[in-house]
């Protein structure tokens, strides 16, 4: 299965870059992870922030493939334990589907995203910075596939 992290930003500082490969490499051939970056367009001041974020929303769902699983990342979304994220992502590998994680930038997923979600994922009640939002899922989705393997790494 393949799953498609689309986040908005780019040019991370190198501790993001890092931590995020650190846990995507450990990844089996059975899961690949996939981060595609949406550059975000700078907010001038002045700038129609709207419209901005519908661009990189447009940029968001294209790069979404075709048929994916659409999984939101939203404070608000569902509160899943690593578990209940084993037990979904063993559901999206039988599906015989892809996934698409959708990242927003700094004022959030533009509503057009909001609108394609089968189902929305919450981390935490805190608001995460989004480069941090990449290094957590992508821990997160290697310990439930971890669990899914049998794998020591989840205890
Ligand atoms: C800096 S946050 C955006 C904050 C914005 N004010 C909002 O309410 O969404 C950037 C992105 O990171 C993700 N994010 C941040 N905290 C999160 C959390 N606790 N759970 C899931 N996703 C989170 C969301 O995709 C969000 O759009």
């Amino acid at each position: 299965m393949r799953v498609r992290l689309i986040s908005v930003g780019s040019k991370m500082p190198g501790w993001v870059d890092e931590g995020y490969k650190e846990y995507s490499r450990r990844l089996g051939a059975d899961l690949k992870l996939d981060l595609i970056e949406i550059p975000l367009n700078r907010r001038s001041k002045g700038a129609d922030v709207n419209r901005l974020q519908e661009k990189e929303a447009g940029q968001m769902l294209a790069a979404a493939g075709q048929g994916d699983w659409v999984v939101t990342m939203e404070i608000k979304g569902k509160p899943w334990s690593t578990e209940k994220l084993a037990d979904n992502m063993g559901g999206w590998m039988h599906s015989g589907r892809n996934v698409s994680l959708m990242v927003g930038g700094p004022e959030g997923l533009h509503s057009s995203v909001m609108a394609q979600a089968d189902l929305r994922w919450s981390l935490s009640p805190l608001t995460l910075p989004h480069p941090l939002v990449r290094v957590v899922v992508a821990e997160q989705v290697y310990r439930a596939w971890s669990i899914l393997k049998n794998h020591p790494y989840h205890k």
